[in-house]
C-alpha cells in the first residue's frame, strides 16, 4: 500500500530535502503551506526539480503531490498520513501544534518528525501539542539535523539547489518503529547530538552569517573565505574544540575533526549560499540554548576567551536591527535582556551592545580584528 507523507513548510528543506528520502520510498506527498503563492505555483506546475551543487546527482524530480493552506479542510488528510513532517523553523512549530490540535484528538495524533534546526525542536513541538490538548501524553515526535544546504533557485518558481547529502540521522526515541528513508541512522540521547551540531557547525554559520552581514557580503562562501572571518574563525577554533571536547566528554581530535569538516563546507564556492539567509530569525539564534550564548557560556566555564561570541552577538544585533527591525525602534540591551531572560547589566549583554556600537561607528571602515582586544 502506498504510505503518505504530510510534509508542514514547502520552502527550501521541506521541498528540497526532504521529498527526495520521501520519493526513494515511493511516498505519496503532501504539503502544508503558509505561503499563499508557494501554493499556488506548486498546485500549477505540479512538479520541480532539486539540483546538485556539484552536479553530482541527476536531478531529482518531485511531482504528484499537493499544495494545502493552514485554513483549509485537513482532518482527512492528516488521518490519512503515515508520517508528519515540520521544516518551517522552530519559532513556527506551535503554529504546526495548533494546526494538528484543530484537525485530530490527542489519540489521532500520526508519527512526527521535525527537521528544524534548534537543540531540541522535536521536544518544543511535543510541549505546544500538550500545552494545546492540555494532556501530558507522549506524543511521538522524533527529529532529524539536517546538515544539509538548499537554496531556492531565484530564476525560477520551484526549483531547488541542495547539496547530496544522503546521511539522515533521527531520534529513534521519538520514532516509533524504524524509519525508512535510505541513509536513515537511528541515534539515541539526541539532544545531544543536535548541541554538538548547533554549537559548532552553525555557531561557525553563524559567525560567517553576522560577521559576513556586517562586512557586506551577500554570499555565504565569499564571507567565509574573507581573509579576517577566517582568522577569527580559527581564533575561535583554537578554544571552542577545546571546551566542547570537555562539554561533551569526546576526544578533542573528533570535535576537531567535525569542526574542519563545517569550515571546509562553508568555504566551498561550490556551495552557493546567502549570509542573509543564514542570519534569520536572528532572535532565536540569540536565545540561551542557541549557537551564540551557549558557547559563549561553554568557553566562559572554562576559562577561554569569549570576546569572539561577544563580538558575532554585536553583530547579529545589527542584523537583527537593520534585517528584522528594518532600522527602527531598535533597543540592542534590552532586545538581548529579553531573549535572555537576564539583566541588561550581565556581562555578555554589556560586552555584545559595545561591540554593536563600535560596529556601527565603524561602518565603512570596518576591522574586525582589531576590534578584539586578546
Ligand atoms: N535551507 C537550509 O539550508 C537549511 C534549513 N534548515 C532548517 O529547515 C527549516 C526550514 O528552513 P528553510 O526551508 O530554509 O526555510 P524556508 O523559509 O525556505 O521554508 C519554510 C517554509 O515554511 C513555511 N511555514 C512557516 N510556518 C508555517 C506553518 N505554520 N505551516 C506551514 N508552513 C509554514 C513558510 O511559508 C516557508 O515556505 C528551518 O528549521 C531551518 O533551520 C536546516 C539546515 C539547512
Ligand atoms: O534556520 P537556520 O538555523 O538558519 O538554518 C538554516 C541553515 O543551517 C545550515 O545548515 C547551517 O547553518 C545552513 O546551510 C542553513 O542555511
Amino acid at each position: 500500500m502506498v504510505k503518505t507523507a504530510v510534509v508542514y513548510g514547502a520552502g527550501q528543506t521541506g521541498r528540497g530535502y526532504v521529498t527526495r528520502y520521501l520519493k526513494e520510498k515511493g511516498y505519496q506527498i503532501m504539503f502544508i503551506e503558509k505561503n499563499k503563492q508557494l501554493i499556488q505555483y506548486l498546485n500549477e506546475d505540479g512538479g520541480y526539480a532539486i539540483h546538485f551543487y556539484h552536479k553530482d546527482r541527476t536531478p531529482v524530480l518531485i511531482s504528484h503531490f499537493h499544495a494545502y493552506s493552514l485554513a483549509d479542510e485537513l482532518r482527512p488528510l492528516l488521518l490519512e498520513a503515515d508520517l508528519v513532517i515540520t521544516s518551517v523553523g522552530e519559532e513556527n512549530l506551535h503554529e504546526v501544534a495548533t494546526s494538528l490540535t484543530k484537525h485530530l484528538t490527542e489519540n489521532e495524533i500520526p508519527q512526527l518528525l521535525t527537521c528544524e534546526n534548534g537543540i531540541n525542536p522535536a521536544s518544543v513541538l511535543k510541549r505546544s501539542l500538550q500545552k494545546n490538548m492540555a494532556t501530558d501524553k507522549d506524543f511521538l515526535v522524533s527529529q532529524t539535523a539536517v546538515f544539509c544546504s538548499t537554496v531556492n533557485i531565484d530564476e525560477t518558481r520551484l526549483d531547488i539547489l541542495s547539496q547530496n547529502e544522503t546521511y539522515f540521522p533521527y531520534d529513534a526515541e521519538g520514532f516509533k518503529g524504524a524509519l525508512d528513508f535510505d541513509g536513515a541512522v537511528p541515534v539515541t540521547d539526541f539532544e545531544n547530538f543536535l548541541k554538538r551540531k548547533i554549537y559548532t557547525y552553525n555557531c561557525l554559520a553563524g559567525l560567517i552569517s553576522y560577521l559576513g552581514y556586517v562586512k557586506g557580503y551577500r554570499i555565504y562562501s565569499e564571507a567565509a573565505n574573507d581573509p579576517e572571518i577566517s582568522e577569527i574563525m580559527e581564533l575561535l577554533l583554537k578554544e571552542l574544540n577545546p571546551a566542547l571536547a570537555d562539554y561533551f566528554n569526546i576526544p578533542l581530535e573528533e570535535q576537531q575533526a567535525f569542526s574542519q569538516k563545517a569550515l571546509a563546507k562553508f568555504k566551498d564556492q561550490f556551495i552557493l549560499d546567502y549570509v542573509i539567509k543564514n542570519g534569520r530569525a536572528a532572535r532565536r539564534k540569540l536565545g540561551s540554548t542557541e549557537r551564540i550564548y551557549a558557547p559563549y557560556q561553554i568557553l566562559r566555564e572554562r576559562n577561554y576567551s569569549t570576546e569572539i561570541m561577544a563580538l558575532v552577538a554585536g553583530a547579529a544585533l545589527t542584523y537583527l536591527e537593520m534585517i528584522e527591525y528594518e532600522g527602527e525602534n531598535f533597543d540592542p540591551s534590552k532586545e538581548l535582556s529579553e531573549t535572555l531572560h537576564l539583566d541588561e547589566q550581565n556581562d555578555f549583554i554589556k560586552q555584545s551592545v559595545a561591540f554593536y556600537r563600535q560596529i556601527k561607528n565603524e561602518e565603512e571602515s570596518l576591522r574586525l580584528l582589531n576590534l578584539l582586544e586578546n
